[in-house]
């Protein structure tokens, strides 16, 4: 119809999603604009995109042909993916989700802790697979009672905190914010300033930052060998908060048990790739926010925000220069 305006859209499972967005606006999906983008340029209004890799980045060689661009939507937590500097030079309005999908990423953050935790794979693969050994001796690490260091404390940090506290874990965090002492008390959460400092108290260490110039490959070497040798690392943030050459080498010289991640650069990891050899990591295919319910939900939330920029209305969720930005980015 061409009355609704025309959006370029790249976004995971789209047929998911067809309906909510093609209510609302003409579409041209990402693999059909790429065929030939001369012809949707001067009409494009609003970008939607998400964090799984279709369209890779919102940069100038996409920006600078669309001279009529109004909002870009991102479909996630993160906006790692969008050159923001640019997009606010240009005055192009920026929305992303932030908590759609908080409850169902800690969740999934407690999964892979309690999974790599217990070997669920390894035992699932026992009772299952005929090719494998029945093994009643798969031990795993208790995790009652134990110590969780909780790397980055806003929305999804503070939720996968109360889970941990929910499993009578001590909840040790680190941000560059401190959260109030009713919110520490609520969990019976103790704050370091110094992620350095937190790590050799951890069993189990967590990654929920969001990926920003400071906190790009801020687990390496050294933060290894500060852990224990018994520690378990999960990671529901962004691949690049870990210098992944050196999980591999940790992971191979057991400086650290073992590691669950939901997230690799690159995305997926190449076939021949070392940590797809490595028997103590769990790697999962960025999952952490795919219940059917959350997904729906951010689609909405993300065509919501794209509707009110195309409009020039007040953007739900709109995501602001540094310099009006009230608080934190997670
Ligand atoms: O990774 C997913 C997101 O940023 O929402």
């Amino acid at each position: 119809m061409a009355d609704k305006p025309l959006v370029v859209a790249s976004l995971a499972d789209h047929e998911l999603y067809v309906k909510i967005v093609e209510e609302h606006f003409r579409v041209v999906w990402w693999e059909d604009y790429i065929k030939g983008p001369e012809k949707y340029n001067n009409d494009i209004q609003g970008i939607l995109v998400d964090a799984y890799g279709r369209l890779k980045r919102v940069d100038g060689s996409l920006l600078d042909h669309l001279p009529n661009l109004k909002i870009v939507s991102t479909l996630s937590v993160g906006t790692d993916h969008l050159d923001l500097e640019l997009l606010f030079k240009r005055g192009i309005k920026v929305s992303r989700v932030p908590d759609v999908s908080s409850d169902c990423v800690a969740d999934w953050g407690i999964t892979l802790l309690v999974g790599m935790a217990r070997r669920i794979v390894e035992g699932v693969d026992s009772a299952k697979n005929p090719a494998t050994p029945f093994d009643f001796n798969i031990m795993g690490k208790k995790i009652t009672g134990s110590t969780i260091g909780v790397v980055g404390f806003g929305r999804i940090g503070y939720k996968i905190a109360e889970r941990a506290y929910g499993f009578s874990m001590k909840v040790l965090y680190y941000d560059v914010f401190r959260r109030s002492e009713e919110e520490e008390k609520k969990i019976g959460a103790t704050y370091y300033s110094s992620v350095d400092e937190m790590l050799p108290h951890c069993d189990f260490v967590i990654l929920i930052v969001p990926l920003l110039p400071t906190t790009r490959g801020m687990i390496g070497k050294k933060q290894f060998e500060l852990m224990k040798n018994s520690a378990i690392l999960v990671n529901v943030a962004r691949a690049q908060v870990i210098d992944q050459d050196a999980l591999v080498e940790a992971l191979k010289n057991k400086t650290i048990r073992s590691a669950a991640i939901d997230v690799t650069y690159p995305e997926p990891l190449p076939d021949d790739h070392p940590l797809r050899f490595l028997d103590n990591i769990i790697i999962t295919p960025h999952m952490g926010a795919n219940s059917e319910e959350s997904r729906r939900g951010v689609v909405v939330a993300g065509v919501k925000s794209c509707i009110a920029g195309v409009k020039g209305e007040p953007i739900p969720n709109e995501v602001l220069p540094p310099t009006q930005k009230p608080g934190k980015l997670h």
